[in-house]
């Protein structure tokens, strides 16, 4: 089949390249030029494992194509997916320009009957809106399907071909033939319903994994007060099936470039029919305050003062395997340590180019976790990166003279930490070192 991508960020240029890899003819566009130019040469504008190894075989097999003119991307569509951005406005809502724009090219653009798919996340009814923006602006048949994504970026070629289920809400048959066409290759269940549901789905699915996270990250604090420790808790909390075990890990809380807009979204949803989502509400508010846990500890530890301290921070995105900054917890700590008069220093394997953009121009970055910690006085790891959970805890007495280390993703074991001279404090569990034991 023919297929056109509007929009290559994370979701498109996944979407577009993994359609092609199942051997649909695809075109991805995208208004950023000098992306598509590196996209034409193979090269990912993302970092995503996985990624640019498929995009370099379909644009040698002749199968996939990029261009920044959407003409040219929907001359042989059979079906156009929006991949565009939903980016959260300064009251919570849902910004839907790029998805009018989107449809607006459409309208202008298509010369033969489509199918338009949704791909992007958009609240209840917005489907119908693009409809009513191609009804008005063209004459040609098309009919929009609503088809959200669940992958999850760092893993999301993985996620891709092994979902759990894809989801289509269509208002025809032909429509719903057309997605189990396109997706019969990927050999993943297809659940279909009608639109709104489906839209509901993926905002009720991310408000849910938020409240999991949020939950635990509750107990975690709760473990802290009562020297219970919560990664014992949760595993035993997850043998029970109709719990499950996944989604249970207790850090400094989601950042992302989904949960924290989408979740906000849904808060704005439900009040738009007068509902007090209050539970999500609280979600939101228990994130808040575990992004800033790093930096009421740290404090705590100095006795209530970081200026003039030297803290370094270990991983700066949001989450391991991404380049992805969008709310990440290190735009809060680096911030809050800042105005407390600390001097900050990150290290991030990938994510350095794009945490410059977004962290306080006073930062100052390293080239490695060593360069980082040496003479610091306190370590904060904020992102469970495989090369900062590998570390040697030697590291750290070798480089701090009194190493005082907060490890906001529990990534080391507490007896390994034990057999240190460090101070190690983690989320939901028994702090290590001599304060811990005087405390
Ligand atoms: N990032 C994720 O992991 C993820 C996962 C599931 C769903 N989503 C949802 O998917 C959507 C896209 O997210 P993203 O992170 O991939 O976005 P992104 O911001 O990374 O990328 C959007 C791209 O669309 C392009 N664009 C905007 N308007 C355009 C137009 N009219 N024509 C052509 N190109 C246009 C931009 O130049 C940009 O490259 C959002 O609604 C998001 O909530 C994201
Ligand atoms: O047990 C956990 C799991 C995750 N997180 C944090 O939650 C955030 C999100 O992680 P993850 O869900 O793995 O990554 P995303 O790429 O944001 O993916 C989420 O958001 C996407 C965009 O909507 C969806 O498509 C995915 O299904 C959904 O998992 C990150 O900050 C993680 O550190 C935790 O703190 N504890």
């Amino acid at each position: 089949m023919n297929i056109a991508v509007v929009g290559t960020g994370y979701v498109g240029l996944v979407t577009g390249v993994s359609l092609s890899e199942i051997g649909h003819t695809v075109t991805c566009i995208d208004l950023d030029r000098q992306k598509v130019d590196k996209m034409k040469q193979g090269f990912s504008p993302i970092y995503e494992p996985g990624l640019e190894e498929l995009m370099t075989k379909n644009i040698a097999a002749g199968r996939l194509f990029f261009t920044s003119q959407h003409s040219e991307g929907f001359k042989e569509a059979d079906a156009i997916y929006i991949a565009v951005g939903t980016p959260e406005r300064f009251d919570g809502t849902a910004d839907l320009t790029y998805i009018k724009a989107a449809a607006n090219d459409i309208a202008e653009h298509i010369t033969k009957q489509v199918v338009v798919v949704t791909k992007s996340t958009v609240p209840v009814g917005t489907n119908d809106v693009i409809q009513n923006i191609l009804s008005a602006g063209t004459d040609v048949e098309c009919e929009v399907v609503s088809n959200p994504e669940f992958l999850r970026e760092g893993s999301a070629v993985h996620d891709t071909f092994h979902g759990d289920r894809i989801v289509v809400g269509s208002s025809s048959e032909k429509a719903a033939k057309l997605m189990d066409d396109i997706y019969a290759p990927f050999n993943i269940p297809i659940f279909h319903t009608n639109v709104k549901s489906a839209e509901m789905i993926k905002y009720a699915s991310n408000a849910f994994l938020a409240t999991k996270i949020s939950f635990i990250n509750e107990i975690a604090n709760l473990c802290d007060s009562l020297g219970a420790n919560v990664e014992d808790v949760a595993a035993g909390m997850g043998q029970d099936d109709r719990i499950g075990s996944k989604f249970l890990n207790a850090g400094i809380g989601y950042g992302g470039s989904c949960f924290p807009k989408d979740t906000s979204a849904l808060v704005q949803i439900a009040s738009n029919v007068d509902h007090e989502f209050n539970l999500l509400r609280a979600v939101i508010d228990v994130n808040a305050h575990q992004q800033a846990l790093p930096v009421h500890k740290i404090k705590e530890h100095f006795g209530g003062s970081v200026r003039g301290k030297k803290i370094a921070l270990l991983g700066l995105a949001f989450k391991p395997n991404t380049d992805d900054m969008r709310e990440a917890a290190s735009i809060v700590v680096s911030q809050e340590l800042i105005l407390s008069g600390a001097e900050v220093v990150g290290y991030d394997p990938i994510a350095t180019e794009n945490a410059k953009k977004v962290l306080p121009e006073i930062m100052e970055y390293a080239d490695s976790p060593e360069e980082a910690t040496e003479g610091a006085d306190a370590v904060i790891i904020l992102t469970e990166w495989d090369e900062i959970k590998q570390l040697d805890l030697g590291l750290f007495t070798e480089k701090m003279l009194e190493p005082v280390v907060f490890d906001g993703r529990n990534c080391f074991d507490l007896k390994d930490a034990s057999k240190h001279n460090i101070v190690y404090y983690s989320v939901g569990r028994p702090s290590v070192g001599k304060v811990a034991e005087k405390v």
